[in-house]
């Protein structure tokens, strides 16, 4: 489990460790590790240029440090100063011990002819876009072929929420410190972090504020059947997706359910020809979901449509004392009466892209964890924001920030996928937001899988299910046959 921790409680942690440090301790176990990682990253250390964009702020002094120990490895480092008379000054003195040199922007040629861009311009302190100064060294200093290293958070990536206002420094590598950000793994802070490595600081950090699974957290919570089993005992699903004109849906959501927990699952509906066709090994009615025979948990609205046929099966399933998901277009019926889902005692979990969000009322600014969170309270459900970062939330406020998957997901029927695969997680009986948090996870390892082989689509990621079980089975150290 990787856990993500907000500046304030990352400040308030540090706050601590310092009253209990030697002054400058912090600061130089976090500039210690940056330069490992930029040692390791970069294979060498003599000849290599390097350059250091250098804020006004503790986010420079990380920086002017782990300079001054490349620099005495023997690279040729050149401070950036952005703000030359508030720059650390223990940090800038060390800098220059070490034989560094130092400019300003009015004598900062050659920035684009580094090996080696470190981005020490704002950290967790940072607020709105870049301003234009740093813009501009930012500008000049990614136009070359340096790599591009952040220190702790890219500077312009709101570290909680992964916000860019106006331009941000596009890391290869974040080393961030005491704590991954959610502003690096979620939104556009995603994109602008690349690898993240963390440099441990010995904090001593409270509850996070989110947090991320891992192969082994998904595998821990998918235990394989054991000799006691039967096909009941691992959870009924019940599936109503698709129509008889367009069968898709319910195909895949079917054939999802069944590759990632094969004990049984139901379908009803009106694609039930295409379904059976496709699926031998799933129990196909035509019926409605009521009279389909008893399941742990029920997927309701991929392609089903918008008619009242499907106000009312919507209707209906919402009214059973079921898990619980809805998604695509019983999103869209769903948003004409929330209440529907606030009224339930039994979870629901929603499965919203962008669009759908917004169209149940929501407001989506670029925070999506605190926008997923405020619709999980007012709904009293788990909302599964769907995304290159897909964000999970229960309505206790529990956050998870997926960190499987691939672009290549962006294609017609992945989403009905997904709600297969969590709602056979729903039907085993797991906790909702896991259970949500869990497939998010399977259906991006499984996309990376069927992305391995070129260009994917839905059919392929189904394929790839039961590989991508088998791969976070590895997390646990199971063994593979
Ligand atoms: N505390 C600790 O023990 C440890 C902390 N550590 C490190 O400290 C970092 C936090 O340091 P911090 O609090 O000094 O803030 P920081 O991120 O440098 O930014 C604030 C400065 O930037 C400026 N500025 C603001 N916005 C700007 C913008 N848009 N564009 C340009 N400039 C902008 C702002 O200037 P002002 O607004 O005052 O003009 C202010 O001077 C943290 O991320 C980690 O790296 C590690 O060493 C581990 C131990
Ligand atoms: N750029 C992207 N990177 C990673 N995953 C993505 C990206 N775009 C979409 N996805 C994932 O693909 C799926 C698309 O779901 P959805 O929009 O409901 O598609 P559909 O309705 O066609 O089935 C979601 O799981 C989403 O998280
Ligand atoms: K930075």
């Amino acid at each position: 489990m990787t856990d993500l921790h907000t500046a304030d409680q990352v400040r308030a942690a540090e706050a601590v460790a310092l009253a209990r440090t030697p002054e400058g301790a912090l600061m130089q176990r976090a500039a210690t590790g940056l330069a490992t990682v930029c040692l390791r990253l970069a294979g060498r250390a003599v000849g290599l240029r390097v350059t250091l964009l250098v804020g006004s702020g503790d986010n420079g002094g990380d920086a002017l440090w782990a300079g001054a120990t490349l620099a005495r490895r023997g690279a040729a480092v050149t401070g950036l100063l952005l703000d030359p008379d508030r720059a650390h000054p223990a940090g800038l003195a060390a800098l220059r011990r070490a034989g560094a040199r130092v400019v300003t922007a009015a004598d900062a040629a050659g920035l684009d002819r580094a090996d080696l861009v470190l981005d020490g311009i704002t950290g967790i302190g940072g607020r709105g876009g870049l301003r234009p100064a740093a813009a501009d060294a930012v500008g000049r200093a990614v136009a070359g072929p340096g790599l591009l290293v952040a220190v702790d958070v890219p500077s312009g990536v709101d570290a909680d929420t992964g916000v860019v206002e106006d331009g941000a420094f596009p890391a290869q590598h974040t080393v961030t410190f005491g704590a991954v950000k959610p502003g690096l793994v979620v939104g556009e802070g995603r994109g602008h972090a690349g690898v993240v490595h963390l440099v441990d600081l010995g904090l001593e950090l409270g509850p996070p504020a989110a947090r991320q699974l891992t192969d082994g957290d998904v595998a821990a919570l998918l235990p394989d059947p054991g000799a006691g089993d039967d096909k009941y005992s691992q959870g009924v699903v019940g599936i109503h997706a698709g129509s008889a004109t367009y069968p898709g849906a319910g195909v895949l959501c079917t054939g999802a359910a069944l590759r990632t927990r094969p004990g049984l699952v139901r379908y009803a509906g009106t694609a039930a020809e295409g379904v059976r066709a496709a699926w031998p090994e799933a129990i196909v009615s035509s019926g409605r979901p009521a009279d389909a025979g008893r399941v742990q948990a029920w997927v309701v609205g991929p392609g089903g449509g918008t008619d009242d046929e499907a106000r009312d099966v919507l209707a209906e399933v919402l009214a059973l004392d079921l898990p619980v998901l809805v998604d695509a277009d019983g999103l869209t019926l769903l948003a004409d009466d929330l209440d529907l889902v606030r009224h339930r005692s039994a979870p629901t979990v929603l499965t919203p892209h962008d669009r759908e969000f917004t169209r149940l009322g929501f407001d989506l600014a670029g925070d999506r964890i605190g926008a997923a969170r405020s619709a999980a309270a007012d709904l009293g459900a788990v909302v599964l924001l769907k995304g290159d970062a897909t964000v999970v939330a229960g309505p206790d406020g529990t956050t998870f920030v997926n960190g499987t998957g691939t672009p290549w997901l962006a294609t017609a029927g992945t989403g009905d996928v997904l709600s297969g695969v969590v709602g056979a997680l729903l039907a085993t009986g797991l906790p909702a937001v896991e259970a949500a948090a869990a497939g998010a996870h399977l259906h991006g390892r499984a996309g990376q899988l069927a992305a391995a082989g070129g260009p994917l689509i839905a059919s392929d990621l189904v394929r790839h299910l039961p590989a991508a079980v088998h791969r976070v089975q590895g997390g646990l150290g199971h063994s593979r046959a």
